[in-house]
This record gives C-alpha cells, structure tokens and sequence, in this order.
C-alpha cells in the first residue's frame, strides 16, 4: 500500500494492525492508525508542508478520495498546535525558569498527530497483544483527544496500571521523555498503555508535542547537581525521536 508508514523516510501514513510494537517485550499493537505532521493549511499540494527537519525531513502524505480529510486533520493538528504552545509556559514557570524559556526552542513544532482505531478486544488468548503496549511517549508532552470508551491505563508511582476515564470535553496530557532528557527526570514520562476490552470500538487522536527537531536535548541547569547528575547522552530531537520510530517500526517491517 502506497500510505505505509513503513515506506516512508520520516514516519508518516498508514500502520495496518499488528503494524507497530511499542512494547518490545510485545507481539505488535492491535490499533490502525495514520501519522502526520505540520503542514501549513493553504497549500493544497503539500509543497510548502516540505520543512528542513535534519532526521525527520518530508512531507505528509494524504489518501486520495476522500474529499475534506486533509483539511479536517489540519484544522485539529493547528488547533491542538496552538494549544500546546500555550502549555510551555507553564511548564517553563514550574521549572523555574524565565517563562519565555522554550519559546525559541519551538518555532517550527515538531509535532506528530496520530489518528488511531482501536477494534474491540474480547477473547484474546495472547497477552502479548494489546490496543499499545506499554511505553513512554517520545517527545515533550502529548495532547490527547480520546472517545468515550475507556482503554487508556496509566501506571502510577506504586506500580498499579490506573484507568484514565474518558471525562466529555477533556484532554488527557501526558509528559514524554524529551522532557525527562531535559530536565534530567525531574519531569517523569508517564508509564501507559491502551486495551480496549469495552465490546465496541475505541477512536483516539495524540499529538506529541516536541521541541525544533535540532534542539539539543541537555539536562537544563537548574536539573543537575553533584547529588544528581546528567544521567542521558545529549542527543538531538530529531535524531531522538527517529531512532524511538526506527524501533518501534523495524519490529514489524
Ligand atoms: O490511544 C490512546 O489512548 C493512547 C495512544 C498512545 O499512547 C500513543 O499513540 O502513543
Ligand atoms: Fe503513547
């Protein structure tokens, strides 16, 4: 299929069932989904969707025949961009740094959306098989958009898998391990996973939320002390979040 995700340099299309492993330890996630990223909403070509991203340069690529797809995606791809833009401040200020801080870290977002199709799962007979296995999202925090069907788990700080009940009209944000590079853990990704064991289907929209992909992901001052020091390579965005897409991807190419 010419949308596969597995065909595409930077990671955008189409992922079959079975077509990602977040969890190695897993035996391939049971969600479709489709991935995009910016694109600007006035270019009906794509060609200035084209941005100089070192490791994940390219464009998007859209699904013919289906006529306002594109323009429904990036209307809620903008909407929820703009949203996170507002998050860092806060999360700069709680940091206690000056609350402009990532601003020029996030000038071009690098943010990937993900529009994902759980199918019930009832009688499975392999545990291996969940909607996600288990893992940490990759960039600075995620922004998610779930249905009213509850599948999403989070583990907290005892160990215990905690549902996160779809509540109308919230959003679910999640911090991601770009921050936990960067503030040297004192932000922690969160642990979570999705089974949808509901009978009916399940629908979800993430949007992860990263720094420039040619941000240097460095423990920030304020994080590290002779008590508690750096303790992730410094490594940029970009080449970070690649090399988490090339796992999870590989596994089932
Ligand atoms: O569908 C969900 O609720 C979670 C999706 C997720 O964790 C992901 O795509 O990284
Ligand atoms: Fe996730």
């Amino acid at each position: 299929m010419p949308l596969d995700i597995h065909k595409s340099p930077n990671f955008k299309g189409y992922t079959a069932l079975l077509g990602e492993n977040t969890n190695p330890e897993n035996r391939g996630d049971l969600h479709e989904g489709f991935d995009l990223g910016w694109e600007d909403i006035d270019c009906s070509d794509g060609s200035s969707s084209r941005r100089e991203d070192g490791a994940m340069s390219g464009s998007n690529i859209w699904p013919e025949g289906l006529p306002g797809f594109r323009q429904a995606c990036l209307d809620y791809y903008h909407a929820a961009v703009h949203l996170g833009k507002l998050l860092f401040p806060l999360f700069a200020l709680a940091l206690n740094l000056p609350e402009d801080f990532f601003e020029d870290k996030t000038t071009k977002p690098a943010a990937i959306m993900r529009l994902l199709y759980y199918p019930p799962q009832i009688d499975t007979t392999d545990e291996r098989v969940e909607g996600i296995g288990a893992h940490t999202d990759y960039e600075c925090f995620t922004i998610l958009w779930q249905d009213d069907v509850q599948a999403l788990q989070v583990l907290n700080n005892e160990g215990k898998w905690v549902d996160a009940v779809p509540i109308p009209g919230t959003l679910v944000v999640n911090l991601g391990d770009q921050f936990a590079r960067w503030t040297n853990d004192v932000f922690k990704s969160t642990v979570h996973r999705a089974i949808n064991r509901s009978g009916v289907e399940r629908y979800s929209i993430p949007l992860f939320f990263g720094t420039d992909y040619n941000v240097k992901l460095e423990a920030l001052p304020g994080c590290v002390s002779d008590s508690n020091p750096a303790k992730y390579e410094v490594v940029t965005a970009g080449d970070y979040v690649k090399s988490r897409l090339e796992a999870t991807y590989n596994y089932t190419k």
